[in-house]
């Protein structure tokens, strides 16, 4: 009898992320206060409303209603026509109610999905997967803690609390656990911080903590049906961090397994520093929120017209631009992907193809040499001088044999930053291209003659000289000389 090594487990990964994106109205969800990011004037933006003071009655801003829609309708979420705040209560000093104003069992949106588009290489033809949106709902920050402070005197320790965030809105997102590695993990965060804003409803900045994931990670056996137990690690503030943190748990689950030791339901912390998660605390169930309706505020009704004006007012989003470049413009996956990351740059790039560009040389302007410079300045395309009309001109002008590709190429700077006639600036400089046959012939004919052994070279065999007498003529005319035409005159006159 033959014993069989035992077969080796293969495991997935299976994954889902609470975002909380904060919203950038003026004001805070429930009272008037600014919602400024002030973390050097702590306790500046506050108010009785924000502080919990008993007998003050919250009024919710419309503005979050219209965005919390918004934001419902570009993740092709049902949006309910009645639904209502809750108190979800617990105990911490950084919610001075000692409940948080969310949403419950009706959550303002539910049953969506967004799309995520993964590619191996840059090039390589993406995987496009469409992610659940299990729910999106409205609720209110709570305030910031910092711990770790002591007293000299008395050796006590403390920590100090800045309610300037208390009551700023936020939308929380709850993917369903469709997502099944670390890229896809990023990705999908990263799409979500792209709606939001293309929606122009955050600022998405994710260092000052305006988008913030939790990630949900348990592992089963391929094969299986049920899932595993899962770990949730919290306030993930980075793509990078989301991507590593993942990839770090999985491993960590499968070895747990593998050792017969139990996967405990738990928050866990990522150590950006050791590249590890560690064991915040144990999880708790969600009754231990006693979550009951909101009395102070009324059931929150979208009328029709409401959804109607907002889902006018809603911007062509980034996946549809994506399809719709390859599609309708013969873009690649990897360009599309690229034009549509930021709006501006793909409104920049539409309005240089509708000013007659061809698409795939105004994508290769805006994703090379535009791109560069957009780096090295740190400006917004929008800053630019060179206007999308502009660089349309000048694709055209190329594209007609007016001007070289390789003067384009010069003079862009000088349209980076001045802007203007593109028409204009090479007649005023002299850089129509040489295209006449009677005016080239007479050039090179100079450039033979002023050259007369390295004709003979050529003429003994060294053909490879004809590069020398192509750069004579560019010498002399200055880059204007028609590339291909000079090419042309060169193998008629070189050989004799
Ligand atoms: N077994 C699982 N493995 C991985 N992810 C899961 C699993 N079950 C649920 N999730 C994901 O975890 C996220 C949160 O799940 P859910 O809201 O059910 O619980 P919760 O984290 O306890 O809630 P809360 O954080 O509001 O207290 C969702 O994104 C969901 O897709
Ligand atoms: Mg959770
Ligand atoms: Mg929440």
């Amino acid at each position: 009898m033959t014993t069989a090594a035992p077969k080796k487990i293969e495991y997935e990964a299976i994954i889902g992320l609470e975002t909380h994106c904060q919203l950038n109205t003026e004001t805070k969800i429930f009272s008037s206060e600014s919602t400024k990011f002030d973390p050097d004037n702590p306790n500046t933006n506050i108010s009785p409303i924000c502080l919990g003071y008993p007998g003050v009655l919250p009024v919710l801003n419309e503005k979050v209603l219209e965005y919390a829609v918004k934001a419902g309708l570009a993740l092709n979420c049902t949006i309910a026509p009645y639904s209502k705040f809750d108190r979800k209560q617990y105990f911490y000093p950084d919610l001075p109610k000692n409940y948080q104003i969310s949403q419950f069992d009706l959550p303002i949106a539910e049953h969506g999905w967004l799309e995520i588009e993964i590619a191996e290489k840059p090039n390589s033809e993406p995987i496009r997967k469409r992610i659940g949106i299990t729910r999106l709902h409205m609720e209110e920050d709570a305030g910031k803690l910092t711990h770790g402070g002591s007293d000299r005197l008395s050796g006590s320790t403390y920590s100090l609390v800045d309610f300037n965030r208390a009551g700023i809105p936020l939308l929380e997102i709850v993917s369903e656990p469709d997502l099944r590695s670390g890229k896809e993990a990023a990705e999908y965060a990263q799409e979500l911080r792209r709606i939001m804003l293309y929606l122009g409803i955050s600022d998405g900045k994710m260092q000052e903590g305006s988008l913030r994931c939790d990630v949900n990670i348990s592992i089963r056996p391929v094969g299986q049906t049920e899932f595993g137990t899962k770990v949730e690690i919290k306030n993930m503030n980075s793509f990078s961090a989301i991507q590593k943190a993942i990839d770090y748990e999985i491993e960590r689950q499968i070895e747990a397994v593998e050792n017969g030791e139990p996967i405990i339901q738990e928050t866990r912390l990522w150590e950006e520093g050791s590249g590890r998660t560690i064991s915040m605390r144990s999880k708790e169930g969600s009754s231990d929120y006693r979550y009951f309706p909101e009395p102070d505020l009324p059931p929150i009704e979208v009328s029709n017209t409401q959804l109607e004006t907002w889902k006018a007012e809603l911007p062509e989003l980034p996946a549809s631009k994506r399809h719709r470049y390859e599609s309708e413009l013969g873009l690649s996956a990897y360009d599309a992907r690229v034009l549509t990351d930021d709006r501006s740059v793909a409104e920049y790039f539409e309005t240089a193809v509708s000013g007659g560009a061809d698409a795939k040389q105004a994508a290769n302007w805006i994703m090379g040499d535009i791109a560069a410079y957009l780096k090295n300045s740190g400006l917004n395309i929008t800053e630019i001088a060179l206007k999308p009309e502009n660089l349309a001109e000048l694709i055209q002008l190329i594209d007609k044999g007016t001007i070289s590709g390789k003067i384009g190429k010069d003079i862009l700077p000088e349209l980076l930053t001045k802007g203007g006639s593109v028409q204009k600036l090479v007649e005023s400089k002299g850089l129509i291209q040489i295209s006449d046959t009677g005016e080239l012939e007479k050039i090179i004919d100079e450039v033979i003659a002023a050259n007369p052994n390295e004709l003979a070279k050529f003429r003994s065999g060294k053909t490879n000289l004809k590069g020398f007498f192509v750069g004579q003529v560019m010498k002399k005319t200055s880059g204007r000389a028609d590339p291909k035409l000079t090419n042309q005159l060169l193998d008629q006159k070189l050989p004799g």
